[in-house]
This record gives C-alpha cells, sequence and structure tokens, in this order.
C-alpha cells in the first residue's frame, strides 16, 4: 500500500546519473541562507528571482519580495536589474539597481546569497554535479520527492494563475514486498529502475516524474484535464502489465496501480491534490490493484 514518505528510505546507490557532460550556460546558485544549493541557468529566457512560487529562482523567504530581481543575457553580457524590492539586490556588497554580472559575483536577495556563475567557469561543473544530486533520485534518475513538491507548487500556482488544467498521478507497484522478500533487495532496485524507465517513455518534455516514495511515482501533467490524465495512465499501466521482468532471473508479472486528481477549486494546492490522488490510489489497490482511478 502507499506508505508515509517520512518512512521511505532513499537508496543512494552510485549511479553515473542524468549529468550533462558539458555545463549548462550560466547560472546562479543560492550559497547562503534560505534556497542554500537551488540553482537557475541563465539561457536564452530571462530568470525571475523571488518569493513566488512562479519565479525561476524561488527563495522562499520573509526576506525576499515576491518578485525581487530578474537576470537576463544580453548578447555577451549578463544583466541583472532590482525590481523595486523591499530590500534592495546587492551585487558584491553594493545595492543596485541595474548592473552587468561577473563570474563569481555574490548576490544578495534578502537573508541569502546567490552566486553567479558564467558558463566558461569550471565551477558551474561542480554545481551541476551538486544540482543533480540535489534535485534527482540516484535510484531512477527522476527528479526526488522534494523537487517534485517544489516544481509541484510552482504548476499549481502556475494553472491557477492562468486558470489552466492540471492533473497528477501517484502510480504505486503492487505486491512489491513479495518481490523483495523472493529476489532480495537489489533486484527489486532494478525492477524499479525498470518501471521509471517505461515511465520515461510515456511522459512529455512538459510533465514532471518523480520517484516520491520507496515503491511510489508521481508525474504531473500540466495542461491535462481528468480524460488525458486516465488516458496516459491506462497506457502506463498497460506498458508495465506487459513488460517481462525478470528478478534474479525468475521471469515475473509486476502491476502499478494509479491514482488520477485534478485540479479544481476545491483542490487548489498541493497537498489536498496529492490526498486526492491518494485516496484514488487507494481505491485502485482496493478495487483489486492494476487498474486506474480518478478522483473525481
Ligand atoms: N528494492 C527496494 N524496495 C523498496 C524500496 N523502498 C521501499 N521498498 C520496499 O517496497 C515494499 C513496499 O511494500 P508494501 O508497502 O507493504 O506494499 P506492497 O507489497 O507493494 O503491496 P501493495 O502496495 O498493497 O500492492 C517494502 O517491502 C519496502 O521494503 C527501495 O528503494 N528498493
Amino acid at each position: 500500500m502507499p506508505h508515509d514518505p517520512a518512512e521511505t528510505t532513499q537508496r543512494t546507490l552510485l549511479s553515473s546519473g542524468p549529468h550533462r557532460t558539458t555545463p549548462r550556460s550560466a547560472c546562479v546558485v543560492v550559497i547562503h541562507g534560505e534556497g542554500l544549493g537551488r540553482r537557475a541557468d541563465v539561457e536564452d529566457a530571462p530568470v525571475l528571482v523571488g518569493r513566488s512560487h512562479e519565479s525561476d529562482l524561488v527563495i522562499a523567504h520573509k526576506s525576499v519580495s515576491r518578485e525581487h530581481c530578474r537576470i537576463w543575457r544580453d548578447g555577451d553580457d549578463y544583466r541583472l536589474r532590482d525590481l523595486g524590492a523591499t530590500n534592495r539586490t546587492r551585487v558584491n556588497d553594493r545595492g543596485v539597481e541595474e548592473t552587468v554580472l561577473s563570474d563569481g559575483d555574490h548576490i544578495v536577495v534578502g537573508e541569502s546569497i546567490l552566486k553567479f556563475i558564467s558558463q566558461t567557469s569550471v565551477e558551474a561543473r561542480y554545481h551541476e554535479e551538486i544540482y543533480q544530486l540535489a534535485t534527482h533520485d540516484m535510484l531512477t534518475e527522476l527528479y526526488n520527492r522534494r523537487h517534485f513538491i517544489e516544481m509541484a507548487d510552482k504548476e499549481i500556482a502556475r494553472a491557477l494563475r492562468h486558470q489552466r488544467p492540471l492533473a497528477l498521478c501517484i502510480i504505486d507497484v503492487d505486491l512489491f514486498k513479495p518481490v523483495n522478500d523472493r529476489h532480495g533487495h537489489i533486484a527489486g532496485d532494478e525492477v524499479l529502475r525498470r518501471i521509471a524507465a517505461l515511465l520515461g517513455q510515456h511522459v512529455r518534455s512538459e510533465d514532471i516524474a518523480a520517484r516520491i516514495g520507496g515503491e511510489e511515482f508521481a508525474v504531473l501533467l500540466p495542461e491535462s484535464d481528468g480524460g488525458v490524465a486516465s488516458h496516459f495512465a491506462e497506457r502506463v499501466r498497460q506498458a508495465i502489465a506487459a513488460a517481462t521482468f525478470a528478478p534474479g532471473g525468475e521471469s515475473r508479472r509486476i502491476t502499478v496501480s494509479i491514482g488520477i486528481a485534478t485540479l479544481s477549486e476545491a483542490r487548489a494546492n498541493r497537498p489536498s491534490l496529492m490526498a486526492a490522488a491518494d485516496a484514488a490510489l487507494y481505491r485502485a489497490k482496493d478495487g483489486g490493484r492494476n487498474q486506474v482511478c480518478v478522483e473525481t
């Protein structure tokens, strides 16, 4: 059954991870205070830094304005503009309205400090590694629970603001304990990895897929209503049920149960959306497993 995530053991097996071979373009990384380790790449789109969930780099602290500052690329330069923040943005200890950033600049946003790292900096690779470790589940290479929650909050805020549909699927492996008991944890891990890979084959680039518990996955589907989400979930369910798993070399059928909930006036935040998807998941388990249920 779905279990308390607090009890979930995150297994940190060594993995090459979803690392990119080259560093991304310039980025800002929080190196002190609220949001420590969080980063945002400054690519073609400007980066909004602020307390609002819709910011590209969210720093959820009262010392930070909802829209604190913006960083963008301007030809070969990178520029920062303060957006009228109550605590004016400071760069290298100097209050700024607008300035050109240089590699290594310290940007003070409320009580947090960000570091600007240009694309040529070797340090960018280091932060890339740290970022991957902080946001991804090492076993499956999907997002981890913490990052999923952060992204879900952002997507929910965006969907509510623009009155767009949004659906959440929670996917739980059926009777996984006997798989572990019979074949051992390492074989069980291989099954989880395979399920994650199958999931990856069905998600769109805008969907957010994560491992949120031991044998529990979540997929957030922006711009999707219950019908679209059901169709997606049914395809995932069938693909997993039809796949060949051979934990410990023994052929075995693996199935999943899936609960779906959509954003609505009654479910206008992440906890209630997740609780509704969980309730649907319980019904799917209760109904005999290997099925999809939608919370209406
Ligand atoms: N191999 C492996 N097993 C895990 C991991 N995290 C949790 N588990 C196992 O997943 C199993 C979950 O079992 P239960 O919650 O009892 O549920 P279930 O057997 O899947 O049965 P239902 O959910 O009712 O269909 C437990 O045996 C956990 O030890 C992990 O990272 N790797």
